[in-house]
């Protein structure tokens, strides 16, 4: 078990439909950890049972050495997540969709602002903190989300699918900037389907059909072949 992300044996169905077949994974701190697989793989009810908006009845999850069953706060408390479908509310301003979070993370006001100043600060949102969610572009407010996801400090930071219905330079600018925060100490598990956001550099886990079908250095995996001809040719399908 490491101070990052450790999910043993873990398997679940939707009655006959077996979406998880013993899924195991170990993620340190300090690495971006890309979660690649097609539609219907399995990466979003991962993500549900990561998140315990659904309970795995076989298996075990521990997030950052805390056992999400035994102790569910602890093992929270130390996960960041942004949803695959955004949960802002709209008629928020940034900073008030921010403190409100931060509220329920139990920060002191003084606290809680120095924080949320900080994240906006480092992605570059801190000029928009006065505005109403609804009036920022899409990649404005998946920045405001990540900014979100990071105020309670956490030592795991979970994305699923993040930048979907993002323009090039905006999924770019949050690609690199989630990148960054591993660099800087962050365990980091990105869910896409997309190959071009994971770099050679990056560790990956290939999920198809509820099986984890690799686990390695990115560049080590695809070897000579481009990530999306190495999954067609494993697979027989597209990515
Ligand atoms: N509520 C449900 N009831 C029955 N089957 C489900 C349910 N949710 C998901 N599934 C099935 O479980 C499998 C895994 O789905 P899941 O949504 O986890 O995949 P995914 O990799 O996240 O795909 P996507 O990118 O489309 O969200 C799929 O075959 C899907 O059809």
């Amino acid at each position: 078990m490491t101070a990052g992300l450790t999910v043993e044996n873990l398997k679940f169905r939707y009655g006959a439909k077996e979406a998880l077949k013993g899924v195991n994974f170990d993620l340190a701190p300090g690495r971006f950890c890309a979660l690649l697989g097609p539609n219907g793989a399995g990466k979003s009810t991962l993500v549900s049972l990561l998140t315990r908006l659904l309970v795995a009845p076989e298996g075990r999850i521990a997030v950052a050495g805390h056992d999400l069953k035994d102790a569910p706060r602890r093992a929270l408390a130390a996960l960041g997540v942004v949803f695959q479908q955004p949960t802002l509310d709209l008629d928020l301003t940034v900073r008030q969709n921010l403190m409100y979070f931060a509220a329920l993370h139990g920060l002191p006001r003084r606290e809680a602002t120095a924080r949320i100043d900080e994240a906006l600060d480092r992605l570059s949102m801190l000029e928009r903190a006065g505005e109403k969610v609804r009036a920022l572009n899409g990649g404005h407010r998946r920045r405001t989300e990540l900014a979100r996801a990071l105020i309670h400090r956490p030592r795991v930071l979970l994305l699923d699918e993040p930048t979907v219905g993002l323009d090039a330079q905006s999924r770019a600018g949050i690609t690199a900037h989630v990148h960054d925060l591993a660099e800087q100490g962050l365990c980091v598990l990105w869910a896409t389907h997309l190959t071009d956001e994971v770099r050679d550099s990056d560790r990956l886990l290939v999920l198809h059909q509820g099986q984890i079908l690799a686990d390695g250095d990115t560049g080590a995996i695809r070897g000579d072949q481009t990530l999306s001809d190495w999954f067609l040719s494993k697979t027989g399908t597209t990515v």
